[in-house]
């Protein structure tokens, strides 16, 4: 601001800017989580504005237009190319055609109208395709209750048909109504992992959105940590690709060469039931897919136990000495002790485990992860999108007066903070979480140090018990895949997801956590099952855990929640679950199924109730400071004179 705004006149034209900026009502922000690389999901929720879009034209047509009608102006603000194409193929009438693009213009220009009145028309200029710029806003803005008005405006009207831009005009539209329907995006976690595509949805944003934040996820940390050196958090989400028939997305999309891995993986494992993956599309995995996941998975989760058992032994501080699982094994790899119990081992595959050296990788092993290592931090695309993710991002927010955060603060039973010794300090609440946002930003800074005390503290996010993303006492990944008891497969979730149903536990963490009496708690992480309610602490705590992971649907049973905050208050959006976006189109079915108020306002929240209100008072007062100086210079030179 400092060179902008120096004249009297350019001074008191920005303070009425700003004045109006404060009196508008709240923009809406949209909360969402645990999107799992579910791109076109996600893609369906940011088109529909969160059910955004859908109560808008509810609130503007209802008695104008059919409950029908209703909803295929809502699906062609959310796909327009698609629906555009469909209605060309239906109407052959040219007429009727010239009568289609005309409602069309008038619904969307009235929906863009009503979308844009929370603000300010540079705003809105923003939002608009730059090539439709002066058309919308003369749509916009015309006042069509003068005949000559009316006129100018079927003119307009008349030339993007005769031009031959209806459509183009159309599409533009409906994209500056999706942008305008909500304000701000805020992602609570786990974009990556599972699911196909996470790189499609960080382009996504970086391309279309302007205003959003990330706050990390455990499944984010792995990515994060493969580029900041971690060996255990790139084998981990190698591991986790290959479960999900996913490795597309380290070679397709990130260009990282897995051949030589594969090859290794297909000589030296055999396909085994525990090792299946899992298909997240609902496609059918090939034959070759299968065996290639399967002996992936197994040649990578071994890799993964031995680096584990090291990082172990060499911080002792992270007190995981219990997970040092592959040299309880008997000498025949038959059963394993855990705890003074014999288990009998299934699924096993511990052919490259040197019994009397069980941690140590063997030199073909070390080739391996140290060329898959070179290749992660040499994929451009790839250091492109995380760098994104960590600019954009944070261990946790606080944005208007709430607190975002994917999985916990640690706490004990009683639901006092818990303490973490760690580097010769203690670290708490949020202490401990700026703790861990400082180390990540600081090893992707300086990415090259392999085994660094960094590195293995990224793995630690992604798995230890005092990791606020994870939030459980330990990660049973070696017994879901060799222990057929299920009692050996329990992850005890730390006591803050008991605790978070209870009022006084909410007041509590607000006064730990230095946010105000009103403030509200967002978590993801933890799927919300059918029957439960994602509504805790009497209003105060919400898990949102979107529920896209397809193979999490049958958990859930529904699609998910996402949470939207208006001027108004705060509404809970149940979302159905997701199949295709072939078919979301061709059904027309909208995946927000209900919208419960939670909390509802008597006085409407205005942007000067807002963080961003807040910013703007500063400048105002800046900029009354300036012409007060201004004024007194003046004076001064008329004493002079
Ligand atoms: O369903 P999968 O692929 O076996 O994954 C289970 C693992 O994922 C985790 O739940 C972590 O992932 P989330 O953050 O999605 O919960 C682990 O606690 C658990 O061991
Ligand atoms: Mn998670």
């Amino acid at each position: 601001m400092s060179e902008k705004f120096t004249t009297e006149n350019e001074i008191n034209t920005e303070l009425i800017n700003l004045s109006a900026i404060l009196g508008l009502p709240k923009g809406t922000e949209a909360f969402i989580s645990d999107i799992h690389g579910e791109y076109d999901e996600f893609t369906h929720i940011m088109r529909n504005g969160s059910g955004n879009t859908k109560q808008k034209i509810a609130e503007l047509f209802t008695g104008r237009l059919s409950p029908n009608s209703q909803k295929k102006l809502a699906f062609l603000i959310y796909y327009p190319s698609e629906i555009l194409e469909q209605t060309k193929a239906k109407i052959k009438d040219h007429e009727e055609l010239i009568q289609w693009y005309m409602d069309a213009f008038n619904n969307l220009v009235e929906v863009l109208r009503y979308a844009a009145n929370k603000y300010t028309q540079s705003k809105v200029r923003k939002a608009i395709n730059p090539d439709f710029v002066y058309i919308t806003e003369e749509l916009l803005y015309t006042d069509t209750s003068s005949e000559t008005k009316q006129l100018s405006y079927q003119n307009i009207l008349d030339s993007i048909i005769k031009l031959d831009i209806a459509d183009k005009f159309i599409i533009a539209t409906c994209h500056s109504i999706q942008r305008l329907v909500v304000d701000h995006v805020h992602i609570v976690g786990d974009i990556y992992d599972r699911g196909p595509h996470p790189d499609y949805i960080i382009d996504y944003l970086s391309h279309h959105w302007k205003n959003f934040d990330f706050q990390w996820g455990n499944h984010d940390i792995l990515w994060l940590g493969s580029l900041a050196g971690s060996k255990l958090c790139m084998l981990n989400l190698l591991r986790i690709c290959a479960r999900y028939d996913n490795l597309e997305i380290l070679q397709d999309s990130y260009g990282i060469d897995l051949t030589p891995l594969i090859e290794f993986a297909c000589a030296h494992y055999q396909p085994l039931p525990g090792f299946t993956p899992k298909s997240d599309t609902g496609n059918k995995i090939t034959a070759e897919d299968n065996l290639i996941n399967n002996c992936v998975q197994q040649a990578v989760a071994i890799m993964q136990f031995k680096l584990e058992g090291q990082a172990i032994q060499r911080r002792p501080e992270f007190k995981m000495e219990s997970r040092l699982l592959l040299s309880q094994l008997s000498p025949d790899r038959q059963s394993i002790v855990i705890n003074g119990t014999t288990y009998p081992i299934i699924n096993g595959c511990f052919q490259l485990v040197d019994a009397n050296n069980p941690y140590q990788l063997t030199s073909n092993e070390q080739t391996i992860v140290a060329d898959l290592m070179a290749a992660f931090a040499a994929a451009p695309k790839l250091k492109k999108h995380i760098t994104y993710l960590v600019e954009n991002g944070s261990m946790y927010l606080k944005y208007n007066g709430n607190l975002l955060l994917h999985g916990c603060v640690p706490v004990d039973r009683q639901g006092k903070l818990l303490s973490w010794h760690i580097q010769g300090r203690d670290y708490a609440g949020q202490s401990l979480l700026d703790y861990f946002d400082k180390v990540i930003r600081q090893s992707l800074h300086c990415p090259k140090e392999q085994q660094s005390f960094n590195a293995d503290l990224l793995w630690y996010l992604w798995t230890g018990k005092m990791s606020p993303l994870f939030g459980k006492d330990q990660m049973t990944t070696f017994e879901r895949y060799f222990i057929a008891d299920k009692t050996t497969h329990v992850e005890k979730l730390n006591p803050y997801f008991t605790l978070r149903q209870e009022e006084w536990f909410a007041d509590q963490l607000f006064k730990d956590l230095g946010l105000g009496p009103d403030a509200h708690i967002i978590n993801g992480h933890t799927p919300v099952k059918v029957g439960n309610s994602p509504i805790l602490a009497n209003g105060k705590i919400f898990v949102i855990d979107g529920g896209m992971s397809k193979p999490y649907h049958k958990t859930t049973g529904i699609g998910g929640y996402t949470l939207l905050s208006n001027s108004y208050g705060l509404q809970l959006v149940t979302h159905k679950p997701f199949t295709t976006r072939k078919r979301a189109i061709a059904d027309m079915t909208d995946v927000v199924s209900t919208k419960r108020i939670i909390e509802q306002v008597v006085k409407r929240k205005r942007v000067a109730d807002t963080d961003t209100g807040k910013e703007i008072k500063r400048q105002r007062d800046e900029l009354l400071h300036r012409l007060a100086l201004l004024h007194a210079a003046k004076s001064q030179t008329k004493g002079v004179i």
